[in-house]
């Protein structure tokens, strides 16, 4: 087994922002592997990325220290179990970047307690510039962390937490935000248009509204509050907008909404969970 080599299993997406941030990161190619059933996407990962790309995953699996599972929840179970007979004998460590997958889940369909460490991304990773949950279950020593750190840091930020169950508060703030922040973008863009804005200056100053933002709150010592404040004149015209936001609960709307999202996931890991 080598522990530099790395296999991933399904090359969709997730996979091809992780694999392109390790890239760029300087991680070598040829010790990256990617089972993938799309000869497209097969063809593709190799022609971009240098990487060597297999129809089964047998052959991305050989010798590989770790395995990155990237194929979508519903067809976990049927990859992992026909996986598990062809894993490497020294345990490998692997990575689920899956959805609502429980860890004691993937270790039962892969039929032993494999070290796994869950990882939930967001889209921005396709741009390096994701935002990363982790968990690590008790099998994971300070060597597996290390190398699930190197895989996912190449994709953007990434925290740790201590407890399983919070991978779903995780996927509700940040696996799922960036979806709030865009339909927050597509509403500021419409309603520039309905204010008389040509569609492009509208859309254009919303982008740039929301990545000045997202700079300056990263950037400044100081809280979003500080920075909100600071835009918000007395008597001004923030100050009015931001009192129709408070008229509709904008707060409590934000709070239901991702107490609903973490419930979804709760729900899907427990389903999951029962398919063992
Ligand atoms: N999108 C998001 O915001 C987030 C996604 N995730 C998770 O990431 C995972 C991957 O998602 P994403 O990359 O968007 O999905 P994609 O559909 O883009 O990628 C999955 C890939 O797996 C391939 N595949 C299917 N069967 C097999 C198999 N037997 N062996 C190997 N590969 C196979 C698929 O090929 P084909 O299409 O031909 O079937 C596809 O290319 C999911 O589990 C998802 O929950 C996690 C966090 C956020
Ligand atoms: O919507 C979903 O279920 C997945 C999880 C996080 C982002 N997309």
């Amino acid at each position: 087994m080598s522990t530099a080599k790395i296999a991933f299993i399904g090359g969709g997406n997730m996979a091809t922002s992780l694999i392109a941030g390790l890239v760029a990161d300087g991680y070598a190619a040829q010790d990256i592997c990617v089972s993938e059933p799309n000869p497209e996407r097969r063809n593709a990962l190799q022609a971009r990325y240098g990487v060597r790309a297999f129809a089964e995953s047998t052959e991305a699996l050989a010798d590989a220290g770790t395995l990155v599972l990237c194929v979508k929840p519903q067809i976990a179970r049927q990859v992992c179990t026909a996986m598990a007979p062809t894993l490497p004998s020294a345990a490998p460590l692997v990575v689920s970047v899956m959805a609502g997958v429980p860890e004691r889940t993937i270790q039962g369909w892969l039929g032993r307690p494999l070290p796994i460490v869950r990882a939930m991304p967001n889209t921005p990773a396709m741009v390096q510039t994701g935002a990363i949950g982790l968990h690590a279950s008790a099998e994971v020593d300070a060597e597996g962390r290390n190398r699930a750190e190197t895989i996912l840091r190449a994709a953007g930020l990434i925290r740790w937490v201590d407890d399983e169950d919070k991978i779903d508060a995780v996927t509700a703030i940040s696996g799922s935000g960036p979806a709030y922040f865009f339909l927050f973008m597509e509403a500021l863009e419409e309603a520039g248009i309905a204010l008389g804005l040509d569609p492009e200056t509208s859309r254009l100053l919303t982008m740039q509204t929301a990545l000045g933002a997202a700079k300056m709150a990263i950037e400044s010592d100081a809280p979003p509050s500080r920075l909100r404040e600071q835009v918000t004149s007395p008597g001004g015209t923030t100050e009015r907008a931001l009192e129709v936001f408070a008229d509709a609960d904008l707060r409590g709307l934000i709070a239901r909404a991702t107490a609903a999202a973490r419930d979804r996931a709760q729900a899907l890991s427990k389903t999951l969970s029962e398919d063992q």
